[in-house]
């Protein structure tokens, strides 16, 4: 679709990719196009001070051109800090292929996307996310080895979703450490939102904890599955006005928004989903005001990126676990961080990744 440019809220997109809210300073932003197959894709390189700019390719079918853009910048920014907190030597990337992953995906498309990722000679490092699976990834790797989330069978480190389901545990954990002077989630009103590959495994970990868990899905069949299986309850209501001790946003980004924040009852909240604040100033610091224990998103949620990084490092299971357990230390040391400095959690694990992305540049530097 070709668009002019003709009023002057088209003008604002007279600046659609250095101008935008979304731009911080990235490194490289590449739009590729194949007519033969019908690819459209961006692959967004925010900064490799620390590494290869590692991160998934979402699918996803959007309706301008303009939301990919602003999703692929939002994403590969979000992709630095996560890696930065982790202690993990890698930058920040994510790309986008625009399109309907259930209709328009084929290993032809997938194998295409390849070749490009592969012209950026390992400067950027693919992965699955949203619409993707490790076939998909396995199709990748047959025209470059810059890919990881491949299939154990084929050498790599598997699903990466009950990992990461793992570290939002201990997340989570040591968010009730800060919060109520305990790590031990049983008795606690726990209300999981989104119960695909990381909610369900997460409903599994808090259930065995003895928490009292309550689950919300837009998939019918899902909830009642997940219910059976874990006699987890099935919340209908308004979830944000839940009456909960913890809510975990484990399906769409930016949950906590200006409609939401006012009703949200729980006093921690923790969960998978990835860019969770509309706003990471603002909201960030509504929460803080209101004594909601928010664990920053970008830490929590790292141990899927912890699963890949071992395809590239060769390390196995147990470190991968160790990795992951870690996130409770770090979580713990950033929310008491936080508290001693008076700024918000978002912020202080923002800072602390910073400083290690200064600090390296220096060094790379001298
Ligand atoms: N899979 C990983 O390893 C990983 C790693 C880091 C971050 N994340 C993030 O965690 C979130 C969950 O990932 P996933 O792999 O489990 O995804 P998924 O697609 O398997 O599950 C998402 C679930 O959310 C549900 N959902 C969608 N819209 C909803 C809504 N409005 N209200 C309630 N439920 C809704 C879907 O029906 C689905 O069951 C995503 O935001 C993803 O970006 C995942």
């Amino acid at each position: 679709m070709q668009v002019d440019v003709l009023n002057a809220n088209d003008l604002k997109k007279n600046a659609p990719v250095f101008g935008q809210l979304s731009f911080d300073n990235h490194e490289q932003v590449v739009f590729c196009n194949d007519k033969d197959t019908g690819l459209r894709a961006i692959i967004g390189i925010h900064n490799t001070v620390l590494g290869p700019a590692l991160g998934g390719t979402r699918m996803w079918n959007y309706s301008t051109e303009w939301e990919a853009v602003n999703d692929v910048l939002r994403l590969s920014r979000g992709m630095t800090f996560k890696s930065a907190i982790t202690g993990l030597n890698l930058g920040g990337g994510k790309a986008v292929i625009l399109g309907d992953a259930k209709t328009q995906k084929t290993p032809e498309l997938m194998r295409r996307f390849g070749e490009f990722v592969h012209s950026l000679s390992g400067k950027y490092i693919t992965a699955e996310d949203v619409g993707m699976d490790t076939e998909d990834m396995d199709t990748v790797r047959e025209v470059t080895p810059y890919v990881t989330g491949i299939s154990e069978s084929k050498g790599g480190a598997g699903n990466p979703s009950p990992i990461t389901a793992y570290g939002v545990f201990m997340g989570m954990k040591a968010a009730a450490q800060h919060k109520y002077g305990s790590d031990h989630l049983d008795g606690k009103k726990v209300l999981v939102q989104g119960i695909g590959h990381v909610g369900e495994s997460l409903v599994e970990h808090i259930t065995n904890e003895g928490a009292e868990v309550f689950i919300s899905d837009i998939n019918q069949s899902r909830l009642e599955e997940i219910s059976k299986k874990y006699g987890a309850k099935i919340y209908t209501d308004d979830v944000y006005g839940a009456d909960v001790d913890i809510y975990a946003p484990c399906a769409l980004g930016a949950t906590i928004n200006d409609d939401t924040i006012g009703r949200i009852r729980a006093s921690i909240i923790a969960g998978a989903a990835n860019n969770q604040l509309a706003d990471e100033i603002r909201h960030g610091q509504i929460l803080q005001e209101k004594g909601i224990v928010y664990a920053p998103d970008f830490l929590i949620n790292a141990g899927g990126i912890i699963n890949v990084y071992a395809e590239l490092e060769g390390y196995g299971k147990t470190e991968i676990m160790r990795k992951t357990e870690n996130i409770f230390n770090t979580t713990l040391e950033i929310l008491k961080s936080a508290n001693a400095n008076g700024i918000t959690t978002h912020h202080a694990a923002l800072k602390i990744a910073q400083q290690r992305i200064d600090d390296r540049k220096r060094e790379n530097l001298n």
